[in-house]
């Protein structure tokens, strides 16, 4: 069953053509659906669209086939942390709540579970200062994930890190999800990155969906030929439509 679907998107930022153009995607719930393309192919625009943060000129956005009415079912990780400075890690995790409402005992057990789990139990009364550009990123994922949202839109938000850290972060973002059933799209530049996590890799240029590559899952283990052969045909799409720069 899908649990987001995209029928037919554009849109356009006022005064100016189309940057989503036509686009329809199903993401099946509990999936990790990736997008990759060229800078400025409408990816981040998309994601937006998705999370019902900008309003379709055309076609619609369905979340278990209706519109979407709550934002706070979504979460998002953006490249940057964006964590805010004068806040521990713990209270920065806190965040989603203490915006409507006192934190209760029960919402800090869970804020120190997801960073346990994320490897940050012994720094989270550390401030983003004394961390890592890692470790912020997994405290900007734990912080998307304390709500449990059913849906999280996550636009390149491991670009910044080594390939040994975003590896890690890569994994540890797939067994929280699949724990969790969460469902994800994933918006990233790197093509092993997209094969890695993504159940479906779609690639994008100028505005249109223009390939849909399913990934099966035994091609996840990142030697294997499997693996290769997905990551070439993500590559020969995005070459073939002259999305790759
Ligand atoms: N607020 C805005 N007003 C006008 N044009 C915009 C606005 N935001 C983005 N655009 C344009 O829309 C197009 C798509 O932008 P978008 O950020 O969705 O691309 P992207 O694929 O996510 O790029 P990148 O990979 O560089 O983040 C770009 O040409 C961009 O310049």
């Amino acid at each position: 069953m899908s649990f987001l679907q995209l029928r037919d998107v554009s849109f356009g930022y006022r005064g100016f053509a189309p940057v989503v153009d036509r686009v329809t995607l199903e993401v099946d719930a509990g999936s990790v659906h990736c997008l990759v393309g060229r800078s400025g192919c409408g990816k981040t625009t998309l994601l937006k669209l998705a999370a019902g943060l900008l309003p379709p000129s055309r076609g619609g956005v369905l979340w278990r086939g209706l519109p979407p009415s709550d934002t706070r079912q979504v979460g998002f990780v953006f490249q940057a942390p964006t964590l805010l400075d004068w806040l521990t890690a713990r209270d920065n995790v806190l965040l989603p709540v203490s915006l409507q409402r006192k934190p209760t005992a029960a919402d800090g057990e869970a804020a120190g579970a997801l960073l346990a789990q994320l490897g940050l139990g012994e720094l989270a009364q550390r401030h983003p200062r004394q961390l890592s550009g890692g470790q912020q990123s997994r405290v900007a994922l734990a912080r998307a994930l304390l709500l449990q949202p059913p849906l999280l839109l996550l636009d390149e938000p491991f670009a910044a890190l080594d390939a040994l850290t975003r590896e890690e972060l890569q994994r540890d973002l797939l067994q929280l999800v699949r724990a969790r059933g969460t469902t994800v799209v994933f918006v990233t530049h790197d093509i092993h990155e997209a094969v890695f996590l993504g159940d479906r890799v779609s690639v994008m240029d100028q505005g249109r969906i223009v390939r849909t590559i399913d990934v099966d899952r035994a091609a996840s283990v990142r030697d294997s030929a499997g693996f290769a052969a997905a990551c070439a045909s993500v590559r020969d799409a995005l070459a073939g439509e002259g999305a790759l720069a």
